[in-house]
């Protein structure tokens, strides 16, 4: 039997070996901006809540540039069921009337985007909540909803036509970690439903991010879903390409904001599980990488 020292040491020895892997990786990133996409469905639970602070407040203290784009849709949900209404998708995209739009706003901004914020300032004057409309973040441009290969109107909900990148540059550059909800006006002001993976991947383009990593509450891409000996952990942007008419609804916007990532010039897009404490940090510090990655 391994007597205590042993054990100890065996133990220091592996977490030793941890750090100094994570080395090459520390200064490969440093000073790189990573746009991190918070699914609503990994917001579940409060423990990884604060797991999830913890490592924007990680990435910030070794020199990356994290900049967080929430979802929320199951947030979004619960309190268009309070309000008496009902919650419609269609091609995974919720169909949102003027007066859902209203909810969309109210619960990512007000609500989940606070959530996030105050955990993260907990650890100091770090995070500040934004939307699509502040500083003319996002411009939308009214998208419709694919449906058996026919476009169908699903109301006010919008695409990323322009990014106004200096509104998250001017508040990294301050050392700030910038949180945002994905609501935005189009020309005309008419405020826009933006599923936050979209936003997430346009916006990891505008910033030339270093890498795109999409949070949420399954391990990747499964080529064969729901069969998990068919994670998929790395694939190109043509083999996505091929895959992407194939996919459900929640995956769906996900790799497609991967696709045009890696298109637009980011290096590495990511799927990871955001039900694993610290799934970020393995996947940008160690060596075998986590989930899924596409690259161009
Ligand atoms: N091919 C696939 N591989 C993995 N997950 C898939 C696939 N197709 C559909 N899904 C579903 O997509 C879900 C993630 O999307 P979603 O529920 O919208 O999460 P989020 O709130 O993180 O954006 C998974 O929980 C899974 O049920
Ligand atoms: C147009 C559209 O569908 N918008 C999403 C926005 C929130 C989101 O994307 O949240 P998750 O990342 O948690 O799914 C919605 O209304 O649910």
């Amino acid at each position: 039997m391994m007597n205590n020292r042993a054990r100890d040491l065996g133990i220091a020895l592996g977490k030793a070996s941890t750090l100094i892997e994570a080395l090459p990786w520390l200064s490969r990133f440093a000073g790189s901006t990573v746009v991190v996409k918070y699914g609503g469905n990994a917001m579940i639970d409060a423990e990884l809540q604060r797991s999830f602070a913890a490592d924007m407040v990680f990435l910030r203290t070794v020199g990356i540039h994290p900049v967080v784009v929430h979802g929320g849709g199951p947030q979004i949900s619960a309190m268009l069921t309070r309000l008496g209404m009902e919650s419609e998708f269609r091609g995974g995209l919720r169909v949102t009337t003027p007066e859902s739009a209203d909810v969309v706003r109210m619960v990512l901004v007000g609500q989940v985007g606070r959530q996030l914020v105050g955990l993260i300032n907990e650890h100091g004057p770090f995070a500040v909540g934004m939307s699509g409309e502040d500083a003319q973040l996002f411009t939308a441009v009214r998208r419709h909803a694919m449906v058996d290969g026919e476009p169908v109107d699903i109301g006010q909900v919008g695409d990323v036509a322009h990014v106004n990148p200096d509104a998250v540059t001017d508040l990294i550059a301050a050392g700030r970690i910038p949180v945002i909800a994905t609501v935005a006006p189009d020309a005309d002001g008419v405020v826009h439903n933006v599923n936050a993976d979209t936003a997430a991947g346009a916006l990891a383009v505008a910033l030339n991010a270093r890498k795109l990593i999409v949070l949420t509450d399954v391990e990747g891409l499964y080529a064969n879903y729901p069969d998990p000996a068919s994670l998929v952990t790395n694939l190109t942007a043509e083999e996505l390409k091929a895959l992407l008419p194939t996919l459900d609804a929640g995956m769906a916007p996900k790799m497609e904001a991967c696709h045009r990532a890696v298109l637009g010039g980011v290096p590495a897009a990511h799927v990871v599980d955001g039900r694993v404490p610290h799934s970020i940090l393995l996947e940008i510090f160690t060596s075998e990488g986590f989930g899924t990655m596409v690259t161009p």
